[in-house]
């Protein structure tokens, strides 16, 4: 969808901003570019909508050079989000909204309607905050209104520079966790400028981590915090890169133990001695609780006399770190993982030991896709 091909900007004072840069962004995918102040993020970003035009090189949008198509033209293709929003400070929220699809020619009525869409789309009910002015939100809100309006003339590309740079941590989380739900519905083609590592690793497909000018690293976040290819970037992802990694690794069912398994109804005590503790399933499989080892070997009447509920649950695919969080969060020193697409199949356990071993495991099969040589020869040439 979007090319970048040996792409250079030299800015007429010498500074080399960007150097050399290829990579492919594909259709519908939301790649990150982090790195330090300076090192070129914002310059790349805004040659795709030829705020800044190239030195050297050329961008493909679609397979068509972006050089040769009009910038007015270019641009209703291409939805802006930046930081400092740039309401229009006169005109209310609902008109914010409404001003690119107006401007294309759609009729006011209409451009309104849809911006109403939109504002419902971004959080934002618009009967309560359609009618307000720009100085009249939060800075979260002012956010929201930017990508409503960006989201407006239905682009099939986005280019978010720092969008929610300026509000706090909270809010922040709020939003990014709102923009990756619509992002997952929309399927936009999106670039993504931040500072943050830990926004690109939450919200990127794809990470391009950038060094002075130039990418250090272009991978899935999970491979940039497993396998870092420099030490620039082993440096940049931070020392608690494995915490990071928790997030974006899977629980996935070979990470699975297969406790002993007893239903509701058999008769206590059971006739088989249990280790630690057995899972209790209900008449369809379905998971209910647990039983201690004790209860079971001593227990009189049913299981369902003696079993507990288990709270401690997720779907396979979450992540290591919601399963961290979880086992903390009951105090349990296991988590039952159940089938994502049925009421609650269970699959099997994850204990603590279990869900070390998951992220060892994804580390090394990410380190085992760049060549050991790679690795040395930049760390030698630095
Ligand atoms: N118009 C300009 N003229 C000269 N140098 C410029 C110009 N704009 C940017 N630069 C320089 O180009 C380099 C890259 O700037 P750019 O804004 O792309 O960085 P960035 O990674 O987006 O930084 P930040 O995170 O601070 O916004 C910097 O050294 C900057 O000072």
């Amino acid at each position: 969808m979007i090319r970048f091909e040996h792409v250079t900007k030299r800015y007429a004072d010498g500074t080399m901003a960007v150097d050399d840069l290829s990579f492919d962004v594909a259709e519908g995918e939301l790649v990150t570019l982090v790195g330090p102040s300076g090192c070129g993020k914002t310059t790349t970003m805004k040659m795709v909508n030829r705020l800044i035009e190239p030195t050297g090189g050329r961008i493909l949008l679609d397979g068509e050079d972006i050089s040769a198509i009009d910038p007015v033209q270019l641009r209703r293709r291409i939805g802006y989000v930046i930081q400092q929003v740039g309401l229009f400070p006169h005109k209310t929220v609902l008109d914010n909204t409404a001003t690119v699809p107006h401007l294309l020619g759609v009729k006011k009525a209409q451009a309104r309607a849809r911006a109403a869409e939109l504002l419902d789309l971004v959080g934002l009910d618009p009967s309560v905050y359609g009618g307000r002015y720009p100085d009249q939100l939060s800075g979260g809100q002012r956010q929201r209104v930017g990508v409503a309006r960006a989201l407006a003339a239905d682009p099939p590309v986005l280019l978010m520079d720092e969008p929610f740079g300026a509000v706090d941590p909270v809010v922040r989380e709020h939003l990014q966790n709102e923009f990756l739900a619509l992002q997952k519905s929309l399927r936009k083609t999106v670039l993504f400028v931040t500072h943050d590592i830990e926004e690109a690793v939450r919200l990127g497909d794809r990470i391009a981590v950038y060094g002075q000018g130039r990418i250090e690293q272009f991978d899935a976040p999970a491979t940039v915090l497993g396998a870092p290819r420099t030490p620039y970037v082993a440096d940049f992802v931070g020392a608690d890169r494995s915490l990071k990694r928790l997030s974006v690794t899977p629980i996935e069912r070979g990470d699975l133990e297969q406790p002993p398994i007893v239903h509701l109804d058999d008769p206590l005590p059971l006739p088989t001695a249990i280790d630690r503790w057995a899972v209790v399933l209900d008449s369809e499989e379905n998971l209910h609780g647990w039983i201690s080892a004790e209860q079971a070997a001593s227990g009189k009447g049913l299981v369902r006399d003696h079993a507990r509920r288990m709270e401690a649950w997720l779907p396979v695919g979450a992540s290591l770190r919601q399963a961290l969080a979880t086992m903390l969060q009951h105090d349990a020193g296991w988590i039952a993982v159940i089938d994502e697409d049925s009421v609650g199949r269970f699959l099997g356990a994850l204990t603590p030991a279990r869900l070390h071993e998951a992220l060892r495991r994804s580390t090394a099969a990410d380190a085992r896709d760049i060549p050991r040589t790679e690795v040395e020869l930049e760390t030698i040439s630095r």
